[in-house]
């Protein structure tokens, strides 16, 4: 019996229950999302608010990708956070509900999101943008992941007679499926060998053939394809050490500062299979130019595993499949350039970044990020050894050294019986380049003095193999007229022409801006003055070859006596270009290689026994603070390429500045003095790595505005922000592509302080009512300007 208090009791029961039960069926989940738009936050969306919407909403999972409405577009963002109605700053019945969820898990973990807040905070980039940069394109437009593995194959006991009779172009369709026999073939392929889609889900549909996805069997574990090399000592403390942390499980960060030949790629490759042993994945990142089919190969050669390359020649495919490797742990050793460092590793356990001085790490547009600095932070994120290896360190390597936050191990001797090349200087002022007779009798001067040619001559004859740098494609850098001044210049780029001339074919002579790759017929006669008159000048690798080949060429006959190759980038743009010129060197027969800095990374040919740079130090002289550094470094890295094999190396540099003191540094005492006394200069100025920098360029129609810009922005930096600010000023090339270019430059002594004015700062700079007809980008730790 319900005595009369307890009526109430219930009903209230009753009451709170109901409603509960209402709310469940009508509760407005809430989501944050971050969306691929150039704005400083994220979107709150609803999951549903219909009641009856079946089957029950499901609360898309953090890291997940959703397609909502934003304004009039459809667009896919990430799930970063899910939150209560109170939390959201936008009334309830304002908010739009998702369209759809596109993932049942989370497909960035938690490490991954942390990363990408990271990113946007560091680099001062919005969240959403970011994380468009972390996925490969196919993600990002929200394909399904397995989408790339969808097989398809025909149902057994299926055979062409159920076909009805004038169904002929399914039955066509049906038996080029059929060629490929019981495991059938990716739609990717299936796709390329002309079937079309339609069809494919027509024959579905009637039973005829089947989708499944592949499974991916778990990969084997790592095996040794060949023995390791005995280490030398200091290439064992070096292993040791990164050993050491990886089994501690610990974050170190290396530098691995070894000269060229030092034996760097061993210490990698023995440090490598502890971890791969292990169980784990390996990352090592490369620079853009250095993913020739060797960097596999080298990697390939030593382990029996899964290596997986990501470079963005690839296409969206590959680069979607290989993400989903590295996710999912199938991909056992991953090769990649600059972006391969924003992927997901299911159980990363090293880091290698190879060349860790290349320029190419630094992405130079959208998130400015360095993937060095990003690989050190992946390290510590996942606790593990990060190296980076390099025979000519960056001055901010050296001083994170010196700070106690990398660990310097150094390789001091070459690996082998191979011994460090020897350097030396011709002095040009003294000695003055060959003239090359023509048959007119008339002389052109081959801008190689004769010393440097006897020694080239000596090589070939000793039956070795010479390389000379010049770090200029093309065949000149200016075409000028000589009777009245005139020079070919770029319409739209602060930029002479390059001449590209041929004396073989006609159809390859035109002029070229390097900058935009505007392009122009060379003219017969000057456009101002009417001379013919016109003389290239200045000498890129097409006109040296061709040098080369006049004064190597046999009296009697003209022809070639050895082999000229020239290595940049015009005649390695086929895709094959670079393995045919790879087997010809590796032959090892006599041959003068003229390459631009395309050789200068990483290659090994062994019976290159003279390196010769023919103006290689004018960067000594360049306005930028760092070009010394840059110069240097390339200026080493060519060097390295001399007497890698059994026979001692020689160096030759030409130069019109004898006397210049860090040439000399350099030549005489080698790259880490040189850098040292750099250090010292850097720290004496106040320049990075003594200070912070921030770099801030405005593209615009006139430099009138560009600069009135950023003077606007200078305006608006909080009182008291005691940051050094250097500029507005023309940028280096203020005009490229018909745009104009302007720059500011933010210097801070300590990191925190400038991340400090720049959180309060940037975005109010952005919204400067003038910024919406320019292009404002922020650069954090510029690499050049
Ligand atoms: N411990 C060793 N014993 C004998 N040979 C070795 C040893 N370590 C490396 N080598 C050999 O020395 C050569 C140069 O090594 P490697 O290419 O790794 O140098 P590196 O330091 O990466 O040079 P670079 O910076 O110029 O690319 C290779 O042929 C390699 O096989
Ligand atoms: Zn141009």
């Amino acid at each position: 019996m319900l005595s009369h208090t307890s009526f109430p009791n219930i009903l209230l029961f009753l009451i709170i229950n109901l409603s509960n039960h209402a709310r469940q069926l009508t509760r407005v989940m809430l989501v944050q999302v971050a969306l691929p738009v150039p704005l400083y936050r994220v979107f709150d969306y609803s999951v549903s608010t219909d009641a009856s919407a079946l089957p029950t909403p499901v609360l898309p999972e953090i890291g997940s990708r959703v397609e909502v409405s934003f304004g009039r577009q459809t667009l896919i963002g990430i799930v970063i956070a899910h939150i209560n109605e109170a939390d959201s700053s936008v009334p309830i019945n304002k908010l739009k509900p998702i369209n759809q969820c596109l993932d049942d898990a989370p497909i960035l973990d938690e490490l991954m999101l942390t990363l990408a807040s990271w990113l946007a905070r560091y680099y001062h980039y919005p969240l959403g943008d970011v994380l468009s940069v972390m996925l490969p394109t196919l993600i990002r437009q929200g394909k399904p992941l397995d989408l790339l593995i969808t097989h398809w194959r025909i149902l057994a006991n299926v055979n062409d007679d159920d076909f009805h009779a004038n169904a002929n172009k399914q039955k066509q369709q049906f038996n080029m499926l059929k060629l490929h026999g019981k495991h059938g073939a990716s739609e990717e392929v299936l796709l390329l060998e002309g079937m079309q889609r339609s069809f494919l889900t027509t024959l579905e549909d009637k039973g005829l053939i089947e989708r499944y996805i592949q499974p991916k069997t778990a990969p084997k574990p790592v095996s040794l394809a060949k023995m390791p090399l005995d280490l030398n000592n200091e290439q064992k403390i070096a292993v040791d050490a990164i050993l050491e942390a990886h089994s501690a499980g610990r974050y170190s960060g290396f530098l691995l500062n070894g000269i060229t030949g030092s034996g760097k790629t061993e210490v990698y490759l023995q440090a490598m299979q502890a971890v791969l042993e292990a169980g784990q994945q390996v990352l090592i990142l490369v620079p853009e130019i250095g993913l020739t089919p060797q960097t596999r190969a080298r990697f390939a050669s030593r382990f029996a595993a899964q290596i997986v390359l990501l470079h963005s020649g690839m296409s969206n495919t590959y680069r979607m499949q290989g993400w989903q490797d590295c996710r999912t742990g199938h991909a056992q050793i991953i090769i990649g350039t600059r972006s391969a460092v924003l992927y997901p590793f299911a159980n990363l356990g090293l880091i290698i970044v190879d060349e860790a001085h290349d320029a190419s790490y630094k992405q130079q547009d959208t998130l400015r990020y360095h993937a060095a600095d990003v690989a050190l932070y992946r390290g510590l994120q996942y606790r593990i050894p990060v190296v980076l290896g390099t025979a000519t360190p960056t001055l901010e390597h050296l001083k994170l050294v010196h700070d106690g936050k990398l660990i310097e191990c150094q390789l001091r001797t070459r690996a082998g019986s191979a011994k460090l090349a020897t350097m030396q200087l011709i002095d040009a002022r003294l000695q003055p380049t060959h003239q090359q007779p023509q048959d007119d009798g008339a002389r052109y001067d081959t801008g190689l003095t004769d010393k440097l040619i006897g020694a080239i001559r000596q090589t070939l004859e000793a039956g070795d193999q010479v390389l000379i740098f010049l770090n200029r494609r093309g065949y000149a850098p200016v075409l000028l007229c000589e009777a009245c001044g005139w020079q070919a210049d770029c319409p739209r780029c602060d930029a002479h022409l390059t001449v590209h001339y041929s004396n073989q074919a006609h159809y390859h002579s035109y002029l070229k801006c390097h900058h935009c790759d505007w392009q122009a017929y060379i003219p017969a006669v000057c456009p101002d003055c009417g001379s013919q008159n016109l003389d290239a000048k200045g000498m890129g690798t097409t006109r040296l070859s061709e040098n080369l080949h006049a004064i190597f060429a046999n009296p009697q006959t003209s022809k070639n006596l050895y082999p000229i190759i020239q290595i940049d980038r015009d005649t390695t743009r086929r895709k094959d270009s670079w393995e045919k010129i790879y087997q010809q060197i590796n032959q090892g027969k006599p041959a003068i290689l003229v390459g631009t800095q395309m050789v200068a990374k990483g290659h090994h040919f062994p019976n290159v026994t003279l390196v010769c740079l023919p103006n290689a130090d004018r960067g000594f002289l360049s306005a930028d603070f760092r070009s010394p550094e840059h110069t240097a470094q390339l200026m080493i890295q060519v060097a390295g390429r001399a007497g890698r094999g059994d026979k001692v190396g020689h160096v030759l540099i030409q130069t019109l500045q004898p006397d210049n003191p860090l040439l000399l540094k350099l030549v005489k005492d080698g790259y880490l003095p040189f850098a040292q006394e750099l250090l010292q200069e850097r720290k004496m100025m106040g320049l990075p790595p003594y200070s912070h920098a921030a770099l801030i360029r405005c593209e615009g129609k006139t430099l009138a505005a560009t600069t009135q810009a950023l003077k606007d922005a200078i305006s608006l930096l909080p009182a008291a922000h005691n940051l050094a600010v250097l500029g507005p000023i023309d940028a280096p090339m203020s005009k490229k592509n018909s745009r104009y270019h302007s720059q500011l430059l933010l210097l801070a002594k300590d990191r925190n302080q400038l991340h400090h004015v720049l959180n309060q700062w940037w975005q109010p700079v952005l919204a400067l009512p003038n910024v919406k007809y320019l292009k404002l980008t922020l650069d954090i730790d510029p690499v050049g300007w």
